[in-house]
């Protein structure tokens, strides 16, 4: 079925959500997540989804997209997020998550729960950095040892 289709619902979004919105609606009585760059509130359908509440849980507040897609939900599913549909996601969000989302799965083989916001990316480093502080320590510390040598043995040759 073609994605961009399945994912629209039929009524007209009311209004816009920024990521930071959505982050707040994260308990049991009133969870939001993003689908698709759509907003849904899930708590109705908590304690009767079939794939259980903790995988609900795991996606509250955040964006759910690749964990919903990594499941192949049916269009019954899709049917049922109609019910739930609250809003769009804020257009300059939706730009952060495609770049998120696409440095997840290009990361990630394994099915991918982690939140979307919360976590933030992990820091790029440079590994030359990291080798010519380690060689640079080393030196360091061989010259402090020799040193102290040196000054041990003519101490003892004094004597
Ligand atoms: C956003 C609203 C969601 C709705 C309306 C929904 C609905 C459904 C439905 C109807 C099913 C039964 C199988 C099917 O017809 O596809 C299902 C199964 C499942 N869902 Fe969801 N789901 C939602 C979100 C999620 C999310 C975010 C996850 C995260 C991983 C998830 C994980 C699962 C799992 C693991 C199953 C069981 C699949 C199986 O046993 O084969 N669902 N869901």
């Amino acid at each position: 079925m073609d994605s961009s289709r399945k994912c629209v619902p039929e009524r007209t979004p009311s209004r816009t959500y920024k990521l930071k919105e959505v982050s707040k609606h994260m308990s049991a009585d009133d969870m939001w997540m993003i689908v698709h760059n759509k907003v849904y509130n899930v708590s109705p359908i908590l304690n009767s989804h079939p794939g259980g509440s903790e995988v609900l849980f795991d996606c509250a507040g955040v964006d759910a997209t690749l964990a919903f897609e990594d499941v192949s939900h049916s269009h019954f599913a899709w049917e049922m997020m109609e019910d739930l549909y609250v809003g769009d996601l804020a257009p300059e969000d939706i730009q952060r998550l495609e770049k998120l989302n696409y440095k997840k799965k290009r990361r990630l083989k394994a099915p991918i729960y982690e939140r979307a916001t919360s976590k933030p990316e992990k820091e790029f480093v440079d590994s030359t950095e990291v080798i010519k502080f380690m060689s640079r320590t080393a030196f360091l510390a061989w010259f402090a040892v020799i040193s102290l040598l040196g000054y041990l043995y003519i101490q003892f040759r004094k004597l």
